[in-house]
């Protein structure tokens, strides 16, 4: 018997960050979205917890028991002082270090297909609380859909979407290390009285009415200039992006994938096929937004 889990990449469309806090994390208003970029996580039992990757990207995912699929599963079974012995299998369609929460994704997707497998039946309540332990994005990947996070991004208040969102992702070669942007953010704003973050009212006010122009307008991320200062070429695949029609352009999240908001399925398709062309990025990716939080497939 085994149980397949789906679970969505994130984009987010304010990422509002206030100074580093004592414990090193920062403070944050994040407005997270999910896009239907998804990851598919299969567990089935095993002699050993053990982890196998399928997909482009496969050679640049953990198999060790770093990697967060793993991680989720040990602290389950720890939980509820069962056996961890499953095999884990990671059908990986987001892209890796790209700031699109990819990691965070497994985790809680292995989280509720070894719930669902283990036929623990978990309280709402207890998944969420795994899944902040095992990072600041691993809830959101649980609940899907668009939420605002606040303290490090883990506490989650759920949004309304009214309508769908068409982006497209320019994949950029390598990846961008979270903590590695949060320091260049900290080094940049060195002596500035860094704000408390907040989400602005219209950014809420466009997700809520499904209005792309609206939103377009709003989106704004603070590690930008700090994931532009770690990569500069990135300035280029956001002009190459604008410049084909995309209502707007920012960095996902800490980077270094670069998300466009266009203003329907075919303007998304005609920006993809421009920011290929360009030679700015390795591969672009349509994606449509919200989407389902993870789930179980049947
Ligand atoms: C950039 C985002 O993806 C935006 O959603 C997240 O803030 C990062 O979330 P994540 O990858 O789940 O991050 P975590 O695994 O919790 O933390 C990794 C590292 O990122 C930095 N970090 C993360 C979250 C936060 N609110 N403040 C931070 O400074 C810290 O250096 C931390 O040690
Ligand atoms: N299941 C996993 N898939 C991908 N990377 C993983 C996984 N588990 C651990 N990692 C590690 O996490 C690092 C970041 O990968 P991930 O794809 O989660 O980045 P990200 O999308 O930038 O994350 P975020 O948006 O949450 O900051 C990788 O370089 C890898 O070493």
């Amino acid at each position: 018997m085994s149980v397949t889990v789906r679970v969505p990449a994130k984009v987010n469309v304010r990422l509002a960050v206030g100074a580093a806090r004592p414990d090193g994390f920062h403070d944050l208003a994040n407005v997270f979205l999910a896009v239907g970029l998804h990851d598919e996580v299969t567990v089935t039992p095993a002699e050993s917890l053990t982890i196998t990757c399928s997909g482009p990207d496969a050679s640049q995912v953990p198999l060790d028991r770093t990697n967060l699929a793993a991680r989720a599963a040990e602290l389950l079974a720890a939980r509820h002082g069962i056996d961890p012995s499953v095999h884990i299998h990671i059908a990986k369609d987001i892209p890796v270090a790209g700031g699109m929460a990819g990691g965070s994704a497994d985790g809680a997707g292995a989280l509720l297909a070894c719930d669902a497998l283990w036929g623990l039946d978990s309280p709402r309540s207890e998944l969420l609380s795994i899944c902040a332990e095992l990072g600041s994005d691993v809830p959101f990947s649980l609940v899907g859909g668009a939420a605002l996070g606040t303290g490090r991004g883990e506490q989650l208040t759920e949004l309304e979407v009214g309508g769908e969102f068409h982006w497209v992702f320019a994949v950029a070669d390598g990846g961008l290390s979270t903590p590695a942007v949060y320091a260049e953010f900290d080094r940049l704003n060195e002596g500035v009285a860094v704000p408390a973050p907040a989400a602005s009212p219209p950014l809420l006010e466009a997700l809520r009415t499904g209005d792309a122009t609206a939103l377009a307008a709003s989106l704004a991320n603070d590690l930008q200039p700090a994931a532009l200062s770690l990569r500069p070429a990135l300035a280029d695949t956001l002009t190459a992006g604008t410049a084909a029609g995309a209502l707007a352009a920012l960095v996902s999240g800490s980077g270094p994938t670069t998300a466009f908001l266009t203003k329907d399925e075919e303007s998304a398709g005609a920006v993809a096929q421009a920011l290929l062309a360009s030679g700015t990025c390795r591969t672009a990716r349509v994606a449509v937004s919200p989407a389902r939080g993870a789930t179980v497939l049947v």
